[in-house]
């Protein structure tokens, strides 16, 4: 039987995206599917491309503990809906591929042990990757395994926004800003290239607001300055991370409060941001229904900092002709966009609240010089053309 079908995964630090997806040079999903809180009381949602529901359950422990579990819990439903299928190429989301992967690339075994080196970049992402390509790697012998970089996207950097004020040294060691979410941004760019080619062709900042959380100042299409930096945990506040932060509040940490290395990953990662900062959660729309003054610092926080970063990446870009929301959160919180623009005047941002309130693609005034637009991103789909390009 012939191999016509691409699987792709995407795994998170605590959740595992997957999709499975015809193998053609333009792939089309036929489902798409999440399992949330892997180590927790981990959940399964999957899903025909059209809507119909093929399974919405609680894993038991045994799957839900790990991700090489939580792999099998996915595949089980994936293909008992969809028998005919015979997977030609595994897509895979790789938080960070270095210094060395502008591309998506083949994963030979050469690749696998570049990545591995890679690990202590990327400690709460790469082994979880790296996990499930092994898993694939087993289930599906006979398919091609193809790497998708969050870095990729912003490997041309000028050196001003490559690099940290520190000794020569830790740069070539690798201590660099590398950014992330670029197969977002990278969807978001082809995007915007079919539906407006002179902005794609001009200065735009792409805001992604999901959980993880990052923007990216692109001229032509190609990204010039990311707000994330060396980890995921740099720039805008997250779902639970930080966001920038003062290195010498880690010196005190450290000194004073004697917290050692995996204490501070755990508060920088893991009880930050939203979620530090409300004492509520991390999630938007449990803080934008709360009425707790601390949601509510939270949120102005977080659109305030968002303001920051589109200042200074219209500085790094010289100018903005586009402003483009995406991720859960940018797609989908009127709110949040309409106090992240306000203010914005001088910059040229003015937002029609009709238009934003009805999550409409175009949000901007007709005299606002600066474009604003909502656009969802998909970055299932990246993966998955990438992995019809490398499997033929
Ligand atoms: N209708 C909505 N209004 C406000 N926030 C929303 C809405 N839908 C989703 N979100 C927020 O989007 C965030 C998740 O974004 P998403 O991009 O799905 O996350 P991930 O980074 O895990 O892929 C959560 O904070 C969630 O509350
Ligand atoms: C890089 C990153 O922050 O990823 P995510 O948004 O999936 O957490
Ligand atoms: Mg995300």
């Amino acid at each position: 039987m012939s191999l016509n079908h691409l699987l792709v995964l995407n795994a998170g630090s605590s959740s595992l995206k997957f999709g499975l997806f015809t193998a053609e040079a333009e792939p089309m999903a036929l489902a798409t599917g999440l399992i949330e809180r892997i180590g927790g009381a981990a959940e399964l949602h999957l899903k025909r491309a059209g809507g119909a529901v093929i399974a919405d359950e609680t894993l038991p422990e045994a799957e839900g503990a790990t991700h090489r579990g939580a792999l099998h819990a996915a595949l089980t439903p994936l293909f008992d809906a969809f028998p005919e299928a015979k997977i030609l190429g595994c897509g895979h989301r790789i938080v960070h591929g270095g210094r060395n992967y502008a591309e998506p690339v083949v994963l030979n075994d050469h690749a696998l042990s570049y990545l591995e080196t890679l690990v202590p970049f990327a400690p709460l992402h790469q082994p979880h990757n790296l996990a499930g390509i092994a898993a694939a790697q087993a289930a599906f012998p006979q398919a091609q395994q193809v790497g998708c970089f969050d870095t990729a996207f912003h490997r041309h950097h000028p050196f001003v926004n490559d690099t940290f004020a520190l000794p020569r040294r830790f740069y070539e060691k690798g201590v660099r800003r590398y950014g992330f979410h670029g197969l977002s941004y990278d969807y978001i760019s082809g995007q915007l290239k079919q539906m407006a080619p002179s902005l794609h062709a001009g200065r735009v900042v792409v805001a992604h607001l999901g959980n993880g959380a990052s923007m990216c100042g692109m001229v032509g299409g190609r990204s010039v300055a990311s707000s994330m930096g060396f980890s995921a945990l740099d720039g805008l506040p997250m779902g639970t991370r930080s966001g920038q932060l003062d290195p010498g509040v880690l010196l005190y940490l450290m000194d004073q409060e004697g917290m050692d290395p995996q204490q501070i990953s755990d508060l920088l990662y893991k009880d930050s941001g939203l979620k530090g900062m409300s004492g509520i959660g991390s999630d938007m729309r449990t803080l934008l229904a709360s009425d707790s003054p601390h949601a509510a610092e939270a949120i102005d926080y977080f659109c305030f900092r968002i303001r920051r970063e589109l200042g200074g990446l219209a500085a790094a870009l010289e100018g903005l002709d586009a402003l483009v929301f995406t991720g859960g959160i940018g797609e989908h919180a009127a709110e949040i966009r309409s106090r992240t623009c306000r203010g914005m005047h001088w910059l040229g941002v003015e937002l029609d609240e009709r238009r934003n309130a009805r999550n409409e693609t175009l949000v901007s005034t007709e005299f606002s010089r600066v474009r604003v637009l909502v656009i969802p991103t998909n970055e299932e789909l990246v993966i998955a053309r990438a992995a019809a390009r490398l499997s033929r």
